[in-house]
Parts: structure tokens; C-alpha cells; sequence
């Protein structure tokens, strides 16, 4: 299934004036698709995510996932949609912790329904999947940054995610660590047939991914540049 955004805008209140953190975004991320999101502080890459992922209703513009148009859905609807066909990685891993690696992807999967067994066998394949075989019972303080956000993208393929939206997800590690993340998404987005939006600001990356596109002052253009 694809993201499509079509004309989005979004703004802000602020006092007595409104900030457009987006505006006239359209963009269509196909199955199988790494899309890379640049750009410099403050020009509204957050806020793209935070649309996409039908956390923020976009004040003008419409956003579909695959035949779903999520622009006006009912909170509800949204929400289960969240918990099934949208993947999502904060920057930060936020794991809790007093749970292992296995544990961490275990702790939501009643809310979809999963048997205990059958989100134990799937956090520990998804693990092995994302380069962290026999590290299931490791506690966050004995992994690495890179292994701890290795765990954040597992758990945000637990639902099998058709939309994958992931925020700066090198931004704490070294070059080497997070061009291994970003090799990560890759494989994981053509693997499973995900449609994946990358933010990052480190435009080193964007030779793994198979487009980017830049935004300034909330308005996207075509192939940022690379470098390094
Ligand atoms: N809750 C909010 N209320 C008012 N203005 C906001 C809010 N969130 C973001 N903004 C403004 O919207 C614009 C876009 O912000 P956004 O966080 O999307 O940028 P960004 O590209 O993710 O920045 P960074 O790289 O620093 O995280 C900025 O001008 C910001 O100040």
C-alpha cells in the first residue's frame, strides 16, 4: 500500500497569528519505497511525519494509506489504523527500562490481538530480522545506541506496517552506526513491501534510499543534494 499526501497544509495557532509549518505538500511513496524527507531546522519535516501518521489533522489537503483516506476519519478508526497498517520510529528509542528487547515489542501486542506465545515467537523473529539474534533478553542499559534503535524499528514492524515513518533515527549515533540503520530501513522497506518515509538531516544517507525530496519553510522540492 502506498502514502499518497495531496495539497496538504498545515498551521499552527501562535497568539493572535497562525504559523504554516506546511503547505501545498504532495507526495506519493510507493510499496517497496525508501523516500528520504531533508531539510534544515524548523522547516516542518516533524510536522510532515506527525500528518502522515494521522496523529495531526492537516488544515487543508488530503492524505490517503493505500485506499484509505485518513484525512477525516473518526479518532477511533484512525487509531486502529495506527495499530496496523502505520509504523512509526521516534528519533529517541524511548524503551522502558525493566523490559528486555523481546519484551519492549511484546507490551501493545494485546491491543492487537496477538497471543502472548505469538508475540514472543514474532518480537524474537522480527529481533533476528533487524541484526539482533539472541539479544531478545538484553535490557536497554546492556545495548548499544544503534542496537536500541535497532529494537525501536522492530517494534514499529510488530503490526506489520504498510506505511513506515521514521524521524531522524541516526541523529544520536556515529557515521558508521547510522548508515547501518538507514541500510536497515532499507532492506526491511523491499522486504516487506513497506512505503517509508525518512526524515534526517544527514544528507550522507541519501544514497541508500531510492528518492529524497527537500522542504523549506514547509514547502517541498525535488532531490536535495548530495554530499559527502
Ligand atoms: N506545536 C506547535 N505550535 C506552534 N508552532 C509549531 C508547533 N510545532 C512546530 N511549530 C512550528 O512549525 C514549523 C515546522 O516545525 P517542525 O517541527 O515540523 O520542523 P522540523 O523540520 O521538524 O525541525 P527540526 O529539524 O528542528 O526538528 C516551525 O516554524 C515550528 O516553529
Amino acid at each position: 500500500m502506498s502514502l499518497t499526501m495531496y495539497g496538504v497544509g498545515l498551521d499552527y495557532p501562535d497568539g493572535e497569528r497562525t504559523v504554516t509549518a506546511l503547505e501545498d505538500v504532495s507526495l506519493r511513496v510507493a510499496p517497496g519505497e525508501l523516500l528520504a524527507v531533508t531539510g534544515p531546522s524548523g522547516s516542518g519535516k516533524s510536522s510532515l511525519l506527525a500528518v502522515a501518521s494521522g496523529l495531526v489533522r492537516p488544515t487543508r489537503g488530503s492524505i490517503s494509506v493505500g485506499d484509505s483516506d485518513v484525512t477525516d476519519m473518526p479518532g477511533r478508526e484512525l487509531s486502529a489504523l495506527r495499530l496496523t497498517r502505520i509504523g512509526i520510529v521516534f528519533q529517541q528509542p524511548n524503551l522502558v527500562g525493566s523490559l528486555t528487547a523481546a519484551e519492549q515489542l511484546q507490551v501493545t501486542e494485546h491491543m492487537r490481538g496477538r497471543s502472548a506465545r505469538k508475540a514472543r515467537d514474532r518480537a524474537v523473529q522480527l529481533l533476528a530480522t533487524v541484526g539482533l539474534a539472541g539479544k531478545q533478553h538484553r535490557r536497554p542499559h546492556r545495548l548499544s545506541g544503534g542496537e536500541r534503535q535497532r529494537v525501536n524499528i522492530a517494534r514499529a514492524l510488530m503490526g506489520s506496517p504498510e506505511v513506515l515513518l521514521v524521524d531522524e533515527p541516526t541523529s544520536a549515533l556515529d557515521r558508521e552506526r547510522g548508515a547501518r540503520i538507514v541500510e536497515l530501513l532499507r532492506e526491511v522497506t523491499s522486504h516487506y513491501g513497506i512505503a517509508t518515509v525518512l526524515v534526517t538531516h544527514d544528507t550522507r544517507h541519501l544514497s541508500h534510499t531510492d528518492r529524497a525530496v527537500s522542504i523549506v519553510d514547509g514547502r517541498l522540492s525535488d532531490a536535495a543534494p548530495h554530499e559527502g
